[in-house]
């Protein structure tokens, strides 16, 4: 086991919104006891505190860590993102202080893929305003308004994991799939690319949006788009709530432009499970309004615990960015018989120079190196005999333009 210049027990581990289980024990078996644990996310005042002393902190959707919070958290090495969204955390300036993002880009794709299948169905055959009804003592027994899924268009908006996962599952009921994304993208089984979005939505009995949160998918579908849609067709989105204007799609549902939706995330989220959720399209019934569960299931959760803590302790033990969204990408196997100097510094001409340079004045022998920019930042991974570890420390901290330095024994 690699020994830190910080002993293990003294490397905080920042836990928030219930993370599962599994990130813990990952954790406990890397060496890490130090673990502060909370099953919700915490109000900016209370995520100062904690985050203080936090060398690492894991956190899904809810928690914000904005630039105000992370200039507090002078200790932090990495953030993990315990999902596939990383929107919740300022990248750049984690990037800017030398912080790695690290999150989950697979492990809770296929869940997300499945509930948008149940939901096409059931949108199809109008169940939610059947169910909604039969709970306040109605009885709505008719085909009217109740369609089979085969033989209808199911429109991918962001044709990633999850939209490449759902396609082949809808092709299985028989759905035809087309699907638009900025980028050309292989088609998986019989899909095919629209290369324009109106089209897309002027064909599909269904649009389903899996796309990121970005400046250019920001309130993507509105009104306009929403006027392009086939007449009493459904718009389903598990991708993020800023990607739809929530009153025009609101609006879209009372007129019966469509016969129905399912929306599971939202512009604006409840912190917690105690407080109250509100928005338009409650009281709508052919809406089905899902708490952003499209990734919460016991295996996308416990996967995703075991990626994301495995992906910090193997950053805090060797260095390793590997998958990092804001960082550049080094894969490093354990050191031996060397101590791992860590060194992330702006991204400007000459520094690796300069290390070289002090280091060849000290006598310092260099056993292995590894660079890997960004445009901002460089990051510069150094193997040194054991007993000349601290002095190449000193050195390195000395060069003009870092930001920050880590010894591994
Ligand atoms: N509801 C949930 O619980 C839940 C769970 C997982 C993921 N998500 C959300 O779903 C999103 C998609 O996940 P994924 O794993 O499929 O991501 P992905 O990165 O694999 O795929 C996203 C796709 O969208 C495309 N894209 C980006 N911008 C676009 C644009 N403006 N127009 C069209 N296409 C565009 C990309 O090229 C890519 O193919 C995530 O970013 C996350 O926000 C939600
Ligand atoms: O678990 C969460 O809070 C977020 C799930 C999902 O939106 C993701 O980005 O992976």
């Amino acid at each position: 086991m690699a020994k830190h210049s910080l002993d293990k027990d003294k490397i905080k581990i920042l836990l928030l919104e219930g993370v599962h289980q599994s990130a813990v024990d990952v954790f406990k078996r890397a060496g890490y006891s130090n673990i502060e644990y909370h099953k919700a996310s915490l109000g900016e005042e209370a995520l100062i505190a904690s985050i203080k002393e936090a060398h690492f902190v894991g956190l899904r959707s809810r928690t914000q860590l904005n630039e105000t919070v992370l200039s507090q958290a002078e200790k932090l090495v990495g953030i993990g993102c315990f999902c596939i969204g990383t929107n919740q955390v300022d990248l750049d300036f984690a990037e800017k202080l030398g912080v790695p993002v690290f999150n989950a880009p697979f492990s809770n794709t296929r869940s997300v893929a499945e509930l948008v299948l149940g939901e096409i169905i059931m949108l199809f055959r109008g169940i939610p305003q059947r169910n909604a009804m039969a709970h306040r003592g109605g009885w709505l027994k008719s085909a009217q308004g109740s369609f089979e899924a085969r033989g209808k268009t199911l429109g991918v908006i962001g044709y990633g994991h999850i939209g490449t996962q759902l396609g082949i599952l809808a092709e299985t009921l028989g759905m035809r799939v087309i699907f638009f994304d900025i980028e050309d993208k292989l088609s998986l089984g019989n899909a095919q690319q629209i290369h324009s979005m109106q089209e897309l939505m002027s064909l599909a009995d269904v649009v389903s949006l899996h796309v990121p949160e970005t400046p250019q998918t920001q309130n993507m579908i509105g009104e306009a788009e929403i006027a392009y849609m086939k007449q009493g067709s459904i718009l389903i989105n598990a991708s993020r709530g800023t990607v739809v204007d929530i009153d025009a799609l609101a609006s879209a549902i009372r007129s019966e432009k469509l016969a129905g939706a399912a929306i599971d995330v939202f512009p604006v989220e409840p912190k917690s499970n105690n407080d109250e959720f509100f928005s338009p399209l409650r009281g709508l019934d052919n809406v089905i309004l899902t708490p952003h569960v499209g990734g919460s299931t016991q295996e996308a959760q416990e996967n995703i615990g075991i990626e994301v803590a495995g992906k910090l302790a193997k950053y805090s033990d060797n260095g390793s960015t590997m998958t990092a969204v804001n960082f550049p990408e080094v894969s490093l196997a354990q050191h031996k018989n060397a101590s791992r100097l860590l060194h992330i510094h702006h991204n400007r001409p000459g520094i690796l120079i300069k290390i070289n340079q002090a280091f060849a004045e000290k006598g310092i022998n260099i056993a292995a190196q590894y660079l890997q920019t960004t445009a901002e930042i460089g990051y510069v991974v150094m193997e040194v005999d054991s007993d000349q570890a601290e002095e190449a420390l000193e050195q390195m901290k000395a060069i003009e333009g870092t930001i920050r330095t880590r010894l591994l024994h």
